[in-house]
């Protein structure tokens, strides 16, 4: 199984699963993602996990032995279109996708973190746009998705300069959302994390995924505020939001008199 898939309260995992090769982004391996993305985007829960197996990458890029088969112009173009088709499934995925980087993200790994809406790390993990290094620019939407996060002038020097971040350099880029702590188990960092979104409904976690989905691809304020009143007026109207009213006004359970 190239992509294992775990659930836990409101929360679930998509672990790739090629540790031996570092988690290299074979095409097989991208299309299990697409496929799991598919099966999963419907199913009940706040947020979205996604992980390498293993310690040492979250996905060391593309796979290099598989791509260099890859020879011609218009070869090269499909290869960017597919891959990147499987990437927006994330960026559109209905509820937020948290990249867990248990190691590092090299090259088209980046490129996946970059995908997801917010990015937390083990502290050994680094992030690196390293496709300058081998006479290659951006492919799956990671480029756009550098600029966005870091503005011009750093996300030009990452890509140019083919840099490598530390955990604790790219949390202070605010690259990374949050790095574990010295000695801290990584799977006890990440629960601790999510908790924090997981505590969250379903439909509130979708309703702020469109917002961030909208901001991401820059949509007119005219459709952002829609999709604000749409998400809103759904949720207001939701039992879910009573209860938690009454709970916050401490009569949860209480009969009305
Ligand atoms: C294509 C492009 C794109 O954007 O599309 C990119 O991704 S450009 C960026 C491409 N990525 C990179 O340049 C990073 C390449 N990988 C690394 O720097 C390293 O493997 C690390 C990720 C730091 C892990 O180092 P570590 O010492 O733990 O492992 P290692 O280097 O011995 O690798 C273990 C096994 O995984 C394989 N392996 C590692 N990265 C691979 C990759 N990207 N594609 C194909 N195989 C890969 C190695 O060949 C080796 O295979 P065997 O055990 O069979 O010998």
């Amino acid at each position: 199984m190239l992509v294992a898939k775990t659930h836990k309260s409101g929360v679930v995992t998509l672990t790739l699963c090629r540790a031996a090769k570092r988690n290299a982004l074979s095409g097989a391996l991208i299309e299990a993602l697409g496929t799991r993305l598919d099966a999963t985007r419907d199913e009940d829960m706040a947020v979205l996990v996604v992980r390498g197996d293993g310690d040492r990458a979250f996905a060391s890029g593309g796979d290099l032995d598989e791509l260099s088969a890859i020879r011609t112009v218009e070869a090269a173009a499909d290869m960017s279109h597919r891959f990147r088709a499987v990437l927006e499934k994330l960026r559109s995925f209905p509820v937020p996708v948290i990249a867990a980087l248990n190691g590092d993200a090299f090259g088209g790994g980046a490129e996946l973190a970059m995908a997801c809406d917010l990015r937390i790390a083990a502290g050994h993990a680094r992030i690196g746009f390293l496709q300058g290094k081998l006479a290659i620019s951006t492919a799956w939407g990671g480029g756009p998705d550098l600029f966005a996060a870091l503005g011009i002038s750093r996300a030009l020097r990452l890509l140019g300069r083919a840099e490598i971040l530390s955990a604790p350099c790219a949390r202070e880029w605010g690259l990374l959302d949050a790095v574990a702590d010295d000695g801290q188990p990584f799977e006890a960092f990440v629960d601790a994390y999510v908790a924090g979104f997981s505590e969250r409904t379903p439909d509130v976690m979708r309703a702020f995924k469109a917002l961030a989905h909208a901001a991401r691809i820059g949509a007119p304020r005219d459709a952002a505020l829609a999709l604000e009143t749409k998400h809103f007026a759904r949720t207001w109207a939701d039992d879910a939001h009573w209860a938690a009213v009454e709970a916050s006004l401490g009569r949860a359970g209480k009969v009305q008199e």
